[in-house]
């Protein structure tokens, strides 16, 4: 049976009135920050926080300040009414989904100018990173950092993403004020920067785990994957395959992470992929390793086609 209809809110003002409401109530409330085109992943956040919380809301947006210029934020897939049944065919559904157009505000001169000259700028001198939200001249200027944890892995190919991922979740966090909130181990290194933000920055929230969910053949789900040719969607299962190889040895006692990492990454350039990184770190501060010793995790970004993919398996030996 169908869960009843969520309550849709697009106004960052309306979304906050409702939470003050059911807050005023007693009531806990759950977030769950997406980008939409859901799938199976995003729905286990969504069961999780039933578990936790009396009322759930998920967040679709489509953030541009995450991607730089050079990224697919224009081809990043949508279906919003497809959205709504998928979270409508949990049991209990969601009571919002929070859906705005724009989560920014435009500079005070109206144009935008200051920002566009500055991000001309920039680019001349050939330093400095913009994302798709300043390129657009939009005036927003104020940005979250995670120093250390965002410059590793993914963030030295993508370098706007983690501080566009910090702002906008510090952003859903101040208009929906959740008390628990719900990230997919998938996306290991940007759980691991938000709960590090909400220690640093004191947000009373408590930051959930959840963890990845794998398609029957082994590919981690993402949205990203509608976009794989079917050939390419084949060859991508040797990132999975080849962590899990990976993971096996290093239960066996092949700790040395050169051997490991190697092996990984050879799997996955004959399978036709290209590798962006490969990287073994502690779990928590996200070091590199040289040698495994207790809790690590083995993460993994590579290109299949025109599909950057990311993938990890935690090793506790
Ligand atoms: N396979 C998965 N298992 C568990 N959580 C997931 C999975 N895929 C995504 N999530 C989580 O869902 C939340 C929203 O992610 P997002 O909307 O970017 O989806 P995505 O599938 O990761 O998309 P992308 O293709 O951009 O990687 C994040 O917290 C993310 O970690
Ligand atoms: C957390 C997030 C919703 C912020 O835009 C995004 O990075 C994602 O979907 O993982
Ligand atoms: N799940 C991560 C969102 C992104 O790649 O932009």
């Amino acid at each position: 049976m169908e869960a009843k209809e969520p309550l849709i809110i697009r106004d960052k003002s309306q979304m906050r009135q409702w939470s003050r409401s059911m807050r005023a109530q007693g009531k806990t409330i759950g977030l769950v920050p997406t980008m939409g085109y859901l799938h199976e992943g995003h729905l286990s956040l969504l069961r999780e926080a039933h578990k936790q919380t009396h009322l759930t809301v998920v967040s679709i947006y489509v953030n541009p300040g995450q991607f730089a210029p050079s990224e697919d934020l224009s081809t990043y897939p949508s279906d919003f009414h497809g959205d709504i049944k998928k979270l409508m065919s949990v049991p209990g559904g969601v009571d919002v989904v929070f859906h705005p157009h724009n989560l920014y505000d435009y500079g005070s001169s109206g144009s935008g100018d200051g920002v566009e000259r500055e991000v001309r700028r920039e680019k001349e001198g050939g330093e400095g990173v913009v994302s798709c939200l300043e390129e657009r001249g939009l005036g927003h200027e104020t940005w979250v950092r995670v120093e250390r944890l965002e410059k590793g892995m993914c963030g030295k190919s993508r370098p706007v993403f983690f501080r566009g991922v910090a702002t906008v979740v510090s952003k859903l966090f101040n208009i929906v004020d959740p008390d628990f909130a719900f990230f997919g181990k998938k996306d290991y290194q940007q759980w691991r920067i938000i709960r590090r933000m909400v220690r640093d920055l004191d947000f009373s929230i408590e930051v959930i785990g959840v963890e990845m969910v794998r398609d029957d053949d082994g590919l981690a789900m993402s949205s990203r994957n509608v976009h794989l040719s079917p050939e390419d969607r084949k060859k991508a299962l040797s990132i999975n395959q080849s962590l899990s190889k990976a993971k096996c040895a290093a239960e066996k006692g092949l700790v040395n992470c050169t051997v490991l990492k190697n092996s990984v990454t050879i799997a996955i350039l004959e399978a036709g992929g290209r590798i962006d990184y490969a990287e073994i770190v502690d779990q928590e501060g996200l070091e590199a390793v040289d040698e495994i010793k207790g809790a690590v995790v083995f993460c993994v970004a590579a290109w299949f086609g025109k599909v950057r993919l990311i993938d990890n398996l935690e090793i506790n030996v």
